[in-house]
């Protein structure tokens, strides 16, 4: 494996407190390499969007390890946390787009977070983006006018604009055709190859499965399954 981007260690995870407490994870171990895809599976409700969204920042980590880009989130403050997002791109099934702002607009979002830029730069980034994602004729509408699928992808591009070290997405395909589907995932995996982003990605998606570099399946809140994709390009064992 390359460098990991992500180890995690010994992670349970438990909503609620005392009696009403139930825990979600058990002893999660995991290690994600730079520049890869790595697919979560499992059925529903055996904690995939628990350990993305607690590898990505966005639930706080309390019993066990997750070092993300060399940082401990267990016990990190939010600030940490806050500056840890940025270099993260997130693409959620609730596409949360802004209803009044165009398509390109709504992909520049993702740049100004991080504070002012050039807008023409930052508008050409976000044309580039659509264009790759098949909206090219569409920067100009308003998510008003546009399918799930299209508004799936400009999400998509908005997590993508501010080149992030690693993608966490839930679903990134469940709204999109299989054209559409398998134009997006293979972004993903462009990007892996040519600046060494990594994806985390759930999906129920059988069509995806071709092109991740690793498998893991979740049950019941622990890993069951852990084992190579079939895109994997390292020799599966070192040769004797
Ligand atoms: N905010 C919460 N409060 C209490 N329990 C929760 C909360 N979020 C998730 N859970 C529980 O934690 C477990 C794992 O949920 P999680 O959403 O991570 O599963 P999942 O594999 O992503 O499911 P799905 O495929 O349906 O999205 C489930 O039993 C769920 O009911």
């Amino acid at each position: 494996m390359t460098e990991p981007v992500i180890t995690v260690r010994h992670l349970d995870h438990f909503f609620g407190e005392g009696e009403a407490s139930k825990q979600a994870l058990f002893d999660v171990n995991l290690a994600v390499g730079r520049g890869s895809l790595t697919i979560l599976m499992g059925p529903s409700g055996s904690g995939k969007t628990t350990l993305l969204t607690l590898m990505g920042c966005l639930r706080e980590v309390g019993s066990g390890s997750v070092m993300l880009l060399e940082h401990e989130l267990c016990g990190a403050d939010e600030a940490l946390r806050v500056d840890l997002r940025r270099r993260l791109g997130f693409v959620f099934q609730a596409h949360n787009l802004h209803d009044s702002l165009t398509a390109r607009q709504n992909v520049m979002m993702g740049l100004q977070v991080h504070g002012r830029g050039d807008p023409a730069r930052h508008a050409r980034a976000a044309d580039h983006l659509l264009g790759l994602l098949g909206l090219g004729e569409r920067l100009h509408y308003l998510p008003g006018n546009l399918s799930g699928g299209q508004k799936q992808r400009v999400a998509i591009a908005r997590a993508l604009v501010s080149n992030p070290n690693i993608i966490f997405a839930d679903e990134p395909t469940a709204a999109l055709d299989k054209v559409s589907g398998m134009a997006a995932v293979q972004l993903f995996k462009e990007l892996g190859r040519t600046r060494g982003t990594t994806t985390v990605m759930v999906t129920h998606d059988p069509r995806i499965l071709d092109l991740a570099d690793r498998i893991v399946t979740l049950e019941d809140g622990r890993i069951v399954r852990d084992h190579p994709g079939p895109a994997r390009n390292e020799p599966l064992a070192a040769p004797v």
